[in-house]
């Protein structure tokens, strides 16, 4: 049936999971295919195995992991490219699950205040009009702050994302100090009894120090206002970065305290494997993934689903 209109919201999402994942598990499918046919299993079909998993950047200790695990109890005989990826769904929903978890805005806090890091064109902005698109439609009361000033363009987005969710927003002029601006913010925020404050920042690559520093400051002004807070910090990552992602979050974690983690555009790289290793290496929270352009096309993390999807077995 060709009826797409009934397909549930659950239903049209893995298909967008598994669309969207399809530049990596196509690869690796592929490559597994070819690998396996008319072949027995032995050591040296395990090895490549091994490599076609670290082209995916999944990573050296999740890929030996897997290969291990196919290689058990299936030495000398055939094996398919389906036991193969169901090898793989079921190892890399094992390194999945324990980080999979939801943004939880915790009650005693007035304004929860989440902050948005990342590097420029990572996908902040767009996690943060979800993200208080979510919560005005449970009924909470949103502010944004636009802490990217910058970029009069990201100023600009936020007060669309500010009118499309009916959450006010604190801009400055251009070129105006961030930290100030997110005092300001959570001054503001705590006056009129907002429940949430998101606060974008300005894309920074990890290892310009003097940005860094700045990122440390709007964190210290934070706590000025609010000890506790920022309640959240998530680091938003473009997975097209590759290995250049395990960087980002060492350096962002070391200057703003990361609680959790957004991965997107998982669409245009055939390695998204590299969420995996990243989870196995810092198990951070991971809370959103997104696989498009679209605000539909980020959704909260599922391990089981996306461990499905990247080894792509149709549902
Ligand atoms: N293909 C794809 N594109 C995405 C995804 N998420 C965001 N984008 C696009 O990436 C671009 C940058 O997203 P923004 O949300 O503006 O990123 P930002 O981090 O706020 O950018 P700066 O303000 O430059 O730091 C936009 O064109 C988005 O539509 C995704 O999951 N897949």
């Amino acid at each position: 049936m060709n009826d797409t209109t009934s397909e549930t919201p659950k239903r049209s999402w893995w298909r967008r999971l598994s669309d969207g994942l399809k530049r990596t598990s196509g690869a690796l499918g592929t490559a597994v295919a070819d690998l396996v046919t008319k072949r027995k299993l032995d050591r040296a079909m395990l090895d490549d195995i091994e490599d076609v998993l670290l082209r995916a950047d999944l990573g050296t200790s999740v890929a030996a992991r897997i290969a291990e695990a196919v290689g058990t109890g299936r030495y000398d005989k055939a094996i398919s490219a389906d036991e193969v990826k169901a090898v793989v769904a079921t190892e890399v929903e094992k390194v999945l699950s324990p980080v999979a978890k939801p943004l939880v805005v915790e009650a005693g806090h007035k304004p929860f205040v989440i902050l948005v890091v990342g590097v420029n064109g990572s996908g902040k902005t767009t996690t943060i009009g979800k993200l208080a698109q979510k919560f005005a439609s449970e009924g909470k009361q949103v502010m944004l702050a636009a802490g990217d000033t910058f970029r009069a363009a990201a100023i600009e987005q936020l007060k669309v994302w500010g009118e499309r969710t009916r959450a006010p927003v604190i801009a400055g002029a251009q070129g105006s100090d961030s930290a100030s601006l997110a005092f300001n913010a959570i001054t503001a925020a705590k006056e009129q009894g907002r429940d949430i404050l998101l606060i974008d920042t300005a894309g920074r690559l990890q290892n310009k120090a003097e940005l860094m520093n700045e990122l440390e400051k709007v964190v210290r002004v934070i706590r000025k206002v609010d000890e506790t807070a920022p309640h959240a910090v998530l680091l938003v990552l473009d997975a097209t970065v590759g290995q250049n992602a395990l960087s980002q979050v060492e350096a962002f974690h070391r200057t703003a305290g990361v609680t959790g983690l957004v991965m997107t555009k998982l669409d245009g790289t055939a390695r998204g494997g590299i969420l995996v290793a990243l989870s196995e290496k810092f198990k951070l929270p991971v809370h959103f993934i997104g696989v498009g352009e679209g605000v539909e096309d980020l959704q909260p993390f599922a391990a089981k689903d996306f461990a499905r999807a990247i080894a792509g077995i149709e549902d």
